[in-house]
């Protein structure tokens, strides 16, 4: 069979239009190059007027890119973060967007009108500023609004639809794991938001260095105060060539190093961190379960939800200490139940957990990318089990990661572990927290039969050792079989049924042992 080496095949016709556009380009460029006086270019670019140009140019620029971080990055935030069955809010979200596009397609001088009328002696808020001597418009801090002005929505863009792309996962889980919102930000969406910031911040530092039609309109065009690169190449275009097209090429470098920035800081290079290759010595190995912790005291958890825009009503009290199973079709309600029970989906009704602390473990757990296996557990310790020292902390991950069979993963980053590795670390995170209540969504389907069969069976043990009060949602009848005491079934939304899970499984008649899930459900 022939291999596809070369990409994805596109139309012969698209090539040589392709290259025009290329040519259209760079052909302009190629032109400046060949007509730049080389011999003299250091002198021109060392004149004080194109001194006063460049320095004025760095500083503002920086000066706004820093504004366009400071305002605009919390705004980016909080409209990426917004929940879409927050009706208001992402009306809000949205209207911001919309609103900041317009000063990226508005004409640079109508923005600086638009300035010049605001911060102006006699504009809106200008002749309010002139009572007590402070003039705006025509001096330095004019040229950083004015270059603010036209970035901030190129930083906001670039930013917030970085951070919608990327999702909100991890801050989830921050969250049910008790950290407070500032932890949050810091600890977790800021460190992983970093590239995109940065890329964000060199494409704001480009749009402000090329800005000239509302800096000439705001701020005028006096050397050493207001008269950036920009107006300075168009001033002296024609009295003196050879400067302005030295000055070009200073903005055409530093366009394309801030390109190149901007590229690269945005680039997710996913390369494995900590050590990747396993040795034999490395396999999981056999877990130690001294020191696991019991629960205490677990609750009897009682619902009474609805969420109606998902056609669920769920009424049901679950047993406390026991492992119940939760099972039904596809769209039952199973996760909608266990999000409205961890506190991540909005609910309308009652739920009663009687103040227990809450452990959740997903499918594919989330583990956070930038901290490594020791840290995403001592992170949830932080916030979970805050009586513990520091010393008392490393103790329990160190203990944690023994319980699962991992403590040579301590080190590790979750991109350089197997789907089967990273659901033990995440079990280990949960274990150590010692939580009252758990909640297990389908925390075995991803793996193949063998890892599953282990894992299950360190889950029992597990569970049994804290006796928490756990709900697990599975479509595995043998989950069913060797971990649950009790059965719910859920079905359109609403329990069906209810027992346990040999009596529900026997329904049908003939080996419950034998039996499809579905026989619960009556299918
Ligand atoms: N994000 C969402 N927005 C709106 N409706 C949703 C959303 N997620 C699920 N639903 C709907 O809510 C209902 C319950 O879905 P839920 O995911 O709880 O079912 P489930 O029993 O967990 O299904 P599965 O076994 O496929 O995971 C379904 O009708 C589904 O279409």
């Amino acid at each position: 069979m022939k291999r596809h080496t070369e990409g994805t095949p596109v139309p012969w016709w698209m090539i040589p239009l392709a290259v025009i556009g290329v040519a259209f380009l760079v052909i302009p460029i190629v032109a400046l190059l060949l007509r730049l006086p080389w011999g003299s270019i250091w002198e021109l670019l060392t004149a004080p007027s194109s001194r006063d140009a460049l320095w004025l140019s760095i500083w503002t620029c920086t000066v706004a890119t820093l504004a366009c971080v400071v305002f605009g990055a919390p705004l980016a935030i909080w409209c990426a973060r917004q929940n879409p069955q927050h009706k208001t809010r992402t009306a809000i979200a949205k209207a911001i967007r919309g609103l900041l596009r317009l000063p990226m397609v508005l004409p640079p001088v109508v923005a600086g009108l638009v300035l010049l009328q605001t911060w102006g002696r006699y504009g809106l808020l200008g002749q309010y500023l002139d009572l007590f001597g402070v003039r705006v418009a025509f001096t330095s801090v004019a040229v950083v609004m004015a270059q603010t002005f036209v970035a901030l929505p190129f930083f906001f863009a670039s930013f917030e639809s970085a951070l919608r792309a990327s999702g909100d996962k991890y801050e989830r889980q921050a969250r049910t794991l008790g950290a407070p919102s500032s932890t949050i930000f810091w600890k977790i969406t800021l460190p992983l938001a970093r590239p995109a910031l940065a890329s964000a911040a060199a494409l704001a530092f480009a749009r402000a260095l090329g800005e000239f039609g509302a800096t000439l309109t705001f701020a005028g065009s006096l050397q050493g105060v207001t008269r950036t690169i920009p107006l300075d190449i168009y001033l002296l275009r024609e009295d003196d060539t050879g400067q302005a097209l030295a000055l070009s090429l200073v903005l055409i470098i530093l366009a394309l190093l801030l390109g190149s920035a901007a590229m690269l800081s945005g680039r997710n290079t996913g390369k494995p961190r900590g050590r990747f290759q396993k040795t034999k010595s490395e396999q999981i190995q056999e877990p130690d379960l001294t020191h696991l912790p019991s629960a205490g005291a677990a609750p009897e958890v009682s619902v009474d939800l609805q969420v109606p825009e998902r056609q669920v009503a769920i009424k049901s009290t679950f047993p406390a200490g026991k492992i119940t199973a939760i099972v039904g079709p596809n769209g039952a309600g199973k996760s909608t139940l266990l999000s409205a029970l961890s506190g991540t989906l909005p609910f309308q009704g009652q739920v009663d957990l009687q103040g227990a602390t809450v452990g959740v473990l997903e499918q594919s757990p989330i583990l956070f990318p930038h901290f490594s296996c020791a840290k995403n557990i001592d992170f949830a310790l932080r916030h979970t089990r805050k009586e513990l020292a520091p010393k008392q902390r490393a103790e329990l991950v160190k203990s944690a990661l023994l319980w699962v069979g991992c403590d040579h993963l301590a080190e590790r980053y979750p991109s350089a572990l197997s789907g089967g590795e990273k659901q033990r670390v995440a079990l280990a995170r949960l274990a150590s927290q010692a939580p009252q209540l758990v909640l297990l969504d389908e925390p075995l389907s991803a793996m193949d039969e063998s890892a599953a069969a282990s894992a299950r069976s360190l889950l029992r043990k597990i569970l049994e050792q804290l006796g928490a009060t756990t709900l697990l949602i599975t479509h595995n009848p043998q989950d069913v079989l060797e971990l649950a005491d009790w059965m719910t079934v859920l079905k359109s939304g609403q329990v069906y049924a209810q027992g346990t899970a040999l009596e529900l499984l026997s329904k049908a008649g003939g080996d419950p042992r034998q039996a499809r899930l579905s026989v619960a459900w009556g299918q």
